[in-house]
């Protein structure tokens, strides 16, 4: 049993448990364009699945379709065996560039989900407050995404991402556009905060570091649909030797 499944109960309560989602010989495309045909895959509750892939395979397309905010043009896309038809606060998206919301301060951000299941006003400040302090925040709630920093700012659509207990967290490149040793510090923090959650990640990347460094499982999506799955043994264990494995992706690549 993993850290992260053997959580406290509290832990459990603050972040929803995982969500289990499979997709069922999806089709995905826009228009007359094609991209995904039957798209078949499995992900299990508080699993972290790394989903990489040439540029144009289709990555951020599976995860808008996982988000609901794409159709499958066959098949099905299932949360906990229901269908997914549109999206919903259980699935929370953070997106490569911030998608924060200019004129709220930090606060305010963070604050937004809490909102929207209806969390009464005192308790989503102290939650939100609390979160922005554990993404290493604290004393800029007031600051507006303007007067912050581009690994500042992804710190902020984390905390708000999680703000809200989502039971999956949907994550399309969100360090893509930060200098290498920022995106180290945000790839530490993620797994950092990853140990209070139970929620199951959906987390896209071109990045094969990063993928073998984040994930339980790496899907690799060729051109025309999935590729290759591999396991990756001892998650988030950072002295492996995962010469073997990187190999293999990159020839699937
Ligand atoms: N809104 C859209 N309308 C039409 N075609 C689109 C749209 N979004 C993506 N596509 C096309 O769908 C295909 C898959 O795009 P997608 O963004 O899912 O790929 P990706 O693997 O995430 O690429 P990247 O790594 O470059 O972000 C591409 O051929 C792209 O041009």
């Amino acid at each position: 049993m993993s850290a992260r499944t053997a959580g406290s109960a509290v832990q459990a309560a603050r972040v929803g448990a995982g969500l289990a989602i499979r997709l069922e010989g999806v089709a995905l495309g826009y228009g007359r364009h094609a991209v995904l045909e039957d798209l078949r895959l499995d992900i299990a509750p508080g699993e972290v699945l790394v989903i990489v892939g040439p540029s144009g395979s289709g990555k951020s397309t599976v995860l808008r379709a996982i988000a609901g905010l794409l159709a499958p043009r066959a098949g099905r896309v299932l949360a906990e065996g229901v269908p997914v038809t549109r999206p919903s606060a259980d699935r929370a998206m953070v997106f490569q560039d911030d998608a924060l919301l200019p004129w709220r301060t930090v606060l305010r951000n963070v604050e937004l989900p809490l909102r929207i299941r209806g969390v009464p006003r005192r308790q989503r400040r102290t939650a939100a407050a609390s979160w922005i302090a554990r993404v290493g925040l604290a004393g800029c709630e007031d600051r507006l995404p303007r007067e912050l920093s581009g690994g500042m700012r992804q710190r902020v659509q984390l905390a708000r991402s999680l703000a809200g207990a989502p039971r999956a967290v949907l994550m399309d490149e969100p360090f893509g556009a930060l200098d290498a040793q920022t995106r180290g510090e945000m790839q530490r923090l993620l797994l950092d905060v990853l140990r209070d959650t139970l929620a199951t990640v959906v987390f896209v990347t071109h990045d094969v570091d990063e993928a073998l460094l984040l994930a339980d499982r790496v899907v690799v999506l060729g051109r025309g649909g999935v590729g290759c799955v591999l396991q990756v043994p001892e998650p988030r264990t950072p002295d492996i030797d995962r010469a073997g494995l990187r190999a293999r992706i990159i020839e699937e690549l």
